[in-house]
């Protein structure tokens, strides 16, 4: 039974509630769906449990930021937060989380976030990753270990102050129990295991789980039709000087708009991590008890209609103006927003821009031709990521001179 008010959705079955209304490799296209249906909010049961789904930017501002203390918790009764050991990302809204993410924050501050030395060590990693780049030329190699290998051991660096080869076991091992840890959070056991508490100790597939937890941001290369326009942008800033900085985004504008493009479209962390509010509260005119789970349905902000002028396109031109000046509109939320929104950010811009840039600055990567059509079918886990795929990486054939003497 819904509480009084509350927001509409589908009607749910004894114990499993709405389950069968999502499907549960990637429910992705059902969130969208019961938008298109309920409005910009609605509500579900996952089990006996309702839950709100939040979407559009005028709804989701409404949560997080103006009633930004309402809808700050955590749900703590659920697969993720017992698997984990709450920390700061799974942690509910009050004092001990708010420790937690000054001291985060204060800590990558220390460790040179928003100034050189994390543009230095950014840079220092980039240079392994053109080295192995390089060993590969006009071979076909499937990246996406190396790009997690890369952004992993910037943050290994920050935290333990060491990196690990690429083709290090044991790093190999973690990153692999990460993204099988992200595949079984979000999949179908970790629904059942939120749903129907009776299960929870039975021998089913969520006993898998390792401990490991971080937050690998995904790496999105360029599109091939676009990165010559970058190339020259590239060239152009640049002119001798031998390495990039993450200043000269300000005079990059398409770059910067192809980098946001990307992150738009491949949508990394589609439902955010799944809210609380922590006193009853009103949004958008229903009534949400304390203790009602609420998921974020930032694709819904990311597509909508009226916010960007090709919403259903990969268009560069979403964050452009006419004078060709990068903006960056109100409903570019992929990194959610108000007091929960993602505390990496500034790195993880950092290191979109200077490893794009770089590589695209000594590489042209190719789709190889017997390779058929990419397929786009993304695997969902907590992060949306693309299937394996392959890639040809050549030396461009125009240098900076600074890259043609090495
Ligand atoms: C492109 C890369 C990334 C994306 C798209 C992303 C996205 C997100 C999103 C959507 C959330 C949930 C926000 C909410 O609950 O409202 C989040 C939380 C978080 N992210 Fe990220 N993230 C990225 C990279 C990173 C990196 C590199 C770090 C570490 C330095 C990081 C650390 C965190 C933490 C600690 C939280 C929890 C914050 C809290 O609960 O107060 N993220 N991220």
């Amino acid at each position: 039974q819904r509480p009084k008010n509350f927001p509409p959705g589908p009607a749910p079955l004894p114990i499993l509630g709405n389950l069968l209304n999502l499907s549960l490799d990637n429910p992705m296209k059902d969130f969208d769906r019961l938008w298109k249906s309920y409005g910009n909010v609605y509500s579900l049961f996952l089990g006996p449990k309702p839950a709100v789904v939040i979407n559009g930017v005028q709804a989701m501002k409404e949560a997080m930021v103006t009633k930004a203390a309402d809808f700050a918790g955590r749900p703590q009764d659920i697969f993720v937060s017992d698997l984990t050991q709450r920390g700061m990302v799974l942690a509910d809204y009050g004092a001990s989380w708010r420790e937690h993410r000054r001291f985060a924050l204060m800590t990558l501050r220390n460790f040179g976030l928003g100034k050189q030395s994390m543009e230095q060590r950014i840079l220092g990693e980039i240079q392994y990753t053109m080295e192995t780049l390089e060993k590969s030329i006009g071979a076909t190699l499937g990246p996406q270990v190396l790009f997690h290998n890369a952004a992993s051991n910037i943050i290994c660096q920050v935290l333990f102050g060491t990196r690990y080869d690429y083709d290090d076991s044991f790093i190999q091992v973690v990153v692999q129990c990460f993204k099988e840890n992200s595949k079984i959070a979000n999949g179908p056991w970790a629904m059942l295991y939120d749903s129907i508490p009776m299960i929870r100790n039975l021998p089913l597939p969520f006993m898998k789980a390792d401990l490991f937890n971080g937050f690998i941001p995904s790496l999105c290369p360029s599109l091939s039709l676009l990165s010559e326009r970058c190339q020259q942008e590239i060239d152009r800033v640049l002119a001798k000087r031998d390495h990039a900085s993450y200043d000269d985004r300000r005079n990059m504008p398409y770059m910067q708009a192809v980098i946001h493009e990307v992150q738009r479209v491949a949508n990394t962390v589609p439902l955010s991590v799944y809210h609380c509010t922590t006193s009853d509260t009103q949004l958008m005119g229903y009534s949400l008890p304390r203790g009602t789970l609420i998921i974020q349905n930032l694709n819904s902000v990311l597509n909508e209609e009226g916010q960007w002028k090709s919403p259903r396109e990969f268009n560069p031109d979403n964050f452009l103006n006419d004078q060709g000046e990068f903006v960056k509109p109100e409903a570019f939320m992929p990194f959610s927003a108000g007091p929960r929104m993602c505390l990496g950010e500034g790195l993880a811009r950092m290191e979109l821009f200077l490893i794009t840039v770089t590589l695209l600055r000594r590489f042209k990567f190719i789709w190889p031709e017997d390779a058929g059509r990419p397929d786009y079918t993304p695997v969902y886990g907590v992060t949306l990521s693309p299937k394996p795929y392959c890639m040809k990486v050549q030396l461009r054939a125009k240098q900076s001179p600074i890259f043609s003497e090495t």
